[in-house]
């Protein structure tokens, strides 16, 4: 950036905080984006008058309201909701619903945001939206959460609809909830429609769905790979978290060769140097979605080593896959991979990597590095395709979505080359989705005119 764009990006900056105080994780979302689109606007005086940046960055309403549910000893608990509708340009609001603790206006704000250019990038007619509470369902009872859901969705059916806006599933929202989620609408409106996605194959849901984001975050790292005539076999890989999108991600990586030696939940991480295997896995998802058990359960079942309270981005890899949540890798721990000779990392958590660990994977020329809104949009992807067969009424074979959501990655991939590529041949792929993202949603809005 030359002197004029840093100060045009600072003043950006300084606006966004100023509308948005006390929202830390929105104003590192937006900045990740700006310090790409602020130089790429240079040329564009058109984009810059009519404000189009600054549009996207205000979300176009965002609906907050209160939740009182019944725990099984009667007693009377309150949660705050959100739906955050950031953006719905090319297509209906569309985004997770993320029930945890952790859950402020400001994280909602930040996966909205991120969202709708993740969402552009699918090139499927998708808005972004994002939404959840700060309802924790760890420990609850199925009955507990199932009266959770009913009441969050008692209010949110007023809000959502298949051409409206499409919640689905994100971190604490799994087939359970969706399921508690899509009975309560479907009682609310007596309609029986594709509200969510994430859905039961006996409801509407689409085949993948539940692999998507792993997979496709897989398959991003695949063609950065191939890109410069590498794969994935043989190499090492280092996973965080092991919900949905960790445990899919680690399956795709065993049957593509790989050597998955971690995997990690809020309370630390196991290290199995032999590498997991499909059975072991197998263990884990029985583990995490049906006996809602710790990872630590993993090292004593197959005597291994566990690290309580700790990241797993010590234990030397040749490929990194954050799938945990948001600023799990920071500077410290983005120098240790470089150090223990990493070669790539493909986010499959929402902004997994702090601005200092950005600045110094960005530094290292030989480090190959795929931004969240690119590399874990297979699971969006797959939602708008379960949106095409609920449309139709129709549900495609596991083979058909697998091939429609390796093509959408491939040009995923595809555009971030085209808008990242330096004249060295060098890829910054942060730089090409973000322009990418940018571009379709810029012209919808434009062609809209003031509003
Ligand atoms: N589900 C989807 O379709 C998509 C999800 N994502 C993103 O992927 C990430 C994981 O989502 P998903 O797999 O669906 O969620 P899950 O709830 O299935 O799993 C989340 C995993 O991350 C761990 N985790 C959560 N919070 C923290 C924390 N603060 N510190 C350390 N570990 C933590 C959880 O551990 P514990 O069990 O101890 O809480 C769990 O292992 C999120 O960033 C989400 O936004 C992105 C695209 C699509
Ligand atoms: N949680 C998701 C999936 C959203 C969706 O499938 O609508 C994400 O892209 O972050």
């Amino acid at each position: 950036m030359n002197a004029q764009q840093v100060e045009d990006l600072t003043s950006f900056m300084e606006a966004v905080v100023r509308r948005n105080p006390g929202e830390p994780e929105f104003h590192q979302a937006v900045h990740e984006v700006a310090m790409d689109i602020i130089p790429y606007l240079a040329d564009k005086p058109l984009y810059r008058d009519m404000m189009v940046l600054e549009r996207m960055t205000e979300p176009d309403r965002i609906i907050s309201f209160r939740v009182v549910w019944q725990d099984d000893h009667g007693g009377v608990q309150v949660n705050r909701g959100y739906r955050v509708q950031q953006n719905n340009a090319i297509g209906p609001y569309k985004g997770g619903l993320r029930f945890h603790p952790t859950v402020t206006q400001s994280v909602l704000k930040f996966l909205a945001f991120e969202q709708v250019f993740k969402n552009s990038l699918t090139g499927l007619p998708l808005g972004g939206g994002k939404g959840g509470s700060d309802f924790d369902p760890k420990g609850k009872s199925d009955l507990e959460v199932m009266r959770f859901c009913q009441a969050f969705m008692t209010e949110l059916s007023k809000h959502v609809g298949p051409d409206t806006d499409v919640p689905a599933g994100d971190t604490g929202v799994g087939a359970r909830e969706v399921g508690y989620l899509f009975g309560q609408y479907k009682r609310l409106v007596n309609r029986f429609e594709g509200v969510l996605t994430g859905k039961a194959l006996e409801f509407g849901g689409s085949r993948i769905r539940a692999e998507a984001t792993g997979y496709g975050v897989v398959y991003m790292m695949q063609d950065m790979l191939a890109h410069h005539h590498e794969s994935i076999d043989g190499r090492t890989c280092v996973v965080s978290g092991s919900g949905n999108v960790a445990t899919y991600c680690a399956e795709k990586l065993i049957q593509l060769g790989g050597k998955v030696v971690t995997l990690s939940d809020s309370s630390g991480y196991i290290h199995d140097p032999e590498g997991l295997t499909l059975e072991k896995l197998q263990w884990v998802m029985e583990l995490k979605n049906k006996r809602r058990g710790r990872i630590e359960e993993y090292a004593r079942e197959y005597g291994v080593e566990y690290h309580a309270g700790e990241h797993p981005w010590g234990v030397p890899c040749d490929l990194a896959f954050p799938c945990a949540t948001q600023n799990e890798i920071d500077g410290a721990e983005a120098r240790t991979l470089i150090e223990n000779g990493c070669r790539a990392v493909a986010e499959g958590a929402n902004m997994p990597t702090t601005p200092d660990a950005i600045k110094v994977l960005r530094a290292s020329p030989g480090l190959l590095h795929a931004p969240s809104k690119a590399a874990n949009a297979g699971g969006v992807a797959v939602s708008g395709l379960e949106m095409s067969q609920n449309s139709l009424r129709m549900q495609w074979s596991r083979e058909e979505v697998d091939k429609h959501l390796r093509e959408i990655i491939a040009s995923i991939h595809a555009q971030c080359v085209e808008f990242g590529t330096a004249s060295d041949g060098h890829v910054d792929y942060f730089k090409g989705a973000n322009i990418a993202g940018f571009n379709k949603v810029a012209s919808a809005m434009l062609a809209y005119g003031v509003m």
